[in-house]
């Protein structure tokens, strides 16, 4: 490996940082949540940021990747979604992989008296992204540092940008258990994934890469079996025109696929380390 300084940049007023990989493939990531707010991979961009995303340096910002730890969605008493993805992350380098030529930059959340306060727990949350030519890959690695056991939910909550939500077909859930968060079902779902409204679900992680069909587009999405979910949201019309951070038409143009840890809390023992992965690929 090789150090490499990833270039400081301001976006929205926020500290960013981005990666390059030769001229058509490149990243920002937002210091504040170690938010990826831009992927272009290929020459495009990839990811759904919200025009009317806020960028106070507290909230959570809509759109992009926003890391969800320590606990998924409001399942649990923290924040929902956890505060990962509210409190400022330190970059902790970036080198270039001299095997495969691929870019790294690593950014890291320690626990302080402030998480202690909501969440009792000693912990080092580190996120590695990894740029390569069509290639993105996005690496937690959690590590308990304390002298007891803690245990954690979460998700890679990516927002993939589609050309037009009617027309997008997400293939590779066929045949996988998931549970209905809007109508709370559990059915075993059929054939590839179709929108013509809400969809809120918690599939259980197919065991291959899911294949997300766009236009003239095709990205694969794939995860580590270490994360066991897979959760795929799009709040529809009607939500989306009620949600302050979204343009009443965001709805239309952007896929939540998640690599998640969902139905079952992991529980870290004192020294023990869990790595969790997503990797979006772009086919055409
Ligand atoms: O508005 P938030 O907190 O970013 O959450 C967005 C969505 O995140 C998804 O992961 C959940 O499945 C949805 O239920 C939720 O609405």
């Amino acid at each position: 490996m090789v150090e490499l300084a990833a270039a400081a940049e301001s976006f929205r007023g926020q500290p960013c940082l981005r990666l390059t990989w030769g001229p058509d493939d490149s990243l920002l990531v937002a210091l504040h949540g170690a938010h990826v707010l831009s992927w272009t991979g290929a020459g495009r961009e990839r990811l759904y940021l919200s025009p009317k995303a806020v960028f106070d340096g507290q909230a959570a910002i809509r759109g992009g990747v926003p890391v969800c730890l320590p606990q998924f969605n409001e399942r649990g008493p923290l924040p929902k979604h956890g505060f990962a993805r509210n409190l400022p992350w330190r970059c902790d380098g970036a080198r270039v992989d001299a095997a495969s030529g691929d870019v790294l930059l690593t950014l890291v959340l320690e626990s302080d008296a402030a998480t202690r306060a909501s969440w009792p727990a000693d912990f080092r949350f580190a996120l590695t992204l990894r740029l390569g030519a069509g290639r993105l890959e996005m690496l937690l690695d959690l590590h308990n540092l304390g002298s007891a056991p803690w245990t954690f939910t979460g998700a890679l909550h990516t927002y993939l940008q589609v050309q037009d939500i009617a027309a997008v077909r997400l293939q590779g859930l066929d045949g996988q258990p998931c549970w209905d968060a809007l109508a709370d079902t559990r059915t075993t779902h059929a054939g590839e994934v179709r929108f013509d409204g809400e969809f809120d679900r918690v599939f259980l992680a197919a065991p291959a890469p899911l294949g997300l069909l766009d236009g003239d587009t095709v990205l694969d999405i794939a995860q580590s079996a270490s994360f066991e979910d897979t959760v795929v949201w799009n709040p529809g019309a009607a939500k989306s025109a009620t949600m302050a951070d979204m343009a009443p038409d965001s709805y239309a143009q952007m896929l939540c696929v998640e690599a998640a840890q969902v139905e079952r809390p992991l529980n870290l023992a004192p020294g023990a380390q869990w790595t969790g992965w997503q990797r979006l690929r772009v086919v055409a």
